[in-house]
């Protein structure tokens, strides 16, 4: 007999639809280049596709929209033609990420009455539909508040004062790296932002959409992420990123 009930999880996906937002609006001065990272190419493709494909592939997922800067000459030439209009484009991005991030938030507050958002870095494009998944159904079960992918961190990390000594050592069973995406829900973080973005000293410590809600005075779950989820930052990153792209299109038996 055919088993037509739903987990939980799809039955408050049905309810409460999930929003992925890809912040492209940044200029990636940290690799040298004058073409913005999120549109060179990772084996062929422009990294910013490779982000939107993975999200626009994940069950969870009911719309994808990408941030822009309002000056952005590149997405229309390099990104549209390969995603057509399966992507709402907006081309709010701000002077920083979290400026970027809310005013998105801002356009998509007014569209939406309820939903979860996932808060994406385009600078990370080995991100899978599986971690996405993850990511959702973790939230979805465990977390009120919602969660983030992150690495437990293995290297003895120093603190310096300086960037030349190094004053102390942290305990690193209590450090998480954190990845992207970031999902919670649209409205809680969208005025968390608001509010945090108001004071320029609170403003500079928000680099991520979790320190917003730890700043709001709540607890975001961390859902392990994977090393291969990283964020193309320098130079030198790109060939990583390239194999990890690779590796994840092999057919599975060529991984045995
Ligand atoms: N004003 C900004 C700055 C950054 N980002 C986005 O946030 C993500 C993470 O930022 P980062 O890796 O720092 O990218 P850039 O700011 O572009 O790089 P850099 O700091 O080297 O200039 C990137 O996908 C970037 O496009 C954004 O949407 N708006
Ligand atoms: C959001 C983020 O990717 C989590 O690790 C990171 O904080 C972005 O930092 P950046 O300063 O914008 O590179």
């Amino acid at each position: 007999m055919e088993n037509t009930a739903m987990n939980t999880t799809d039955a408050m996906v049905a309810v409460v639809p999930t929003v992925a937002v890809i912040c492209a609006a940044g200029s990636g001065s940290r690799t040298g280049s004058p073409l913005p990272k999120q549109y060179r190419e990772l084996n062929g493709v422009p990294m910013l596709a490779h982000a939107i494909k993975a999200l626009f592939n994940s069950a969870c997922v009911q719309q994808v929209v990408v941030v822009l800067s309002p000056q952005d000459a590149w997405y229309d030439v390099l990104i549209a033609p390969l995603v057509g209009d399966a992507v709402q484009v907006l081309r709010v991005g701000g002077e920083t990420r979290a400026q970027s991030v809310c005013n998105a938030l801002d356009v998509l507050d007014e569209q939406y009455d309820e939903a979860w958002v996932m808060v994406h870095d385009a600078a990370r494009p080995c991100i899978t539909p599986a971690l996405v998944e993850a990511l959702h159904d973790a939230v979805l079960l465990h977390s009120a508040v919602g969660g983030v992918l992150a690495m437990p961190v293995v290297d003895t990390i120093k603190l310096s004062d300086d960037g030349v000594l190094a004053k102390k050592t942290l305990d690193r069973k209590k450090l998480w790296a954190a990845q992207t995406p970031q999902m919670f829900k649209l409205d809680v973080l969208y005025n968390a932002l608001s509010d945090a973005l108001v004071d320029e000293h609170v403003a500079e410590g928000i680099t991520d959409e979790a320190s917003v809600m730890e700043w709001a005075g709540v607890s975001p779950m961390l859902i392990e992420g994977h090393v291969s989820n990283l964020k193309v930052t320098f130079a030198h990153d790109f060939e990583l990123a390239e194999f990890w792209l690779e590796r994840a299109s092999r057919p599975v038996q060529a991984l045995a």
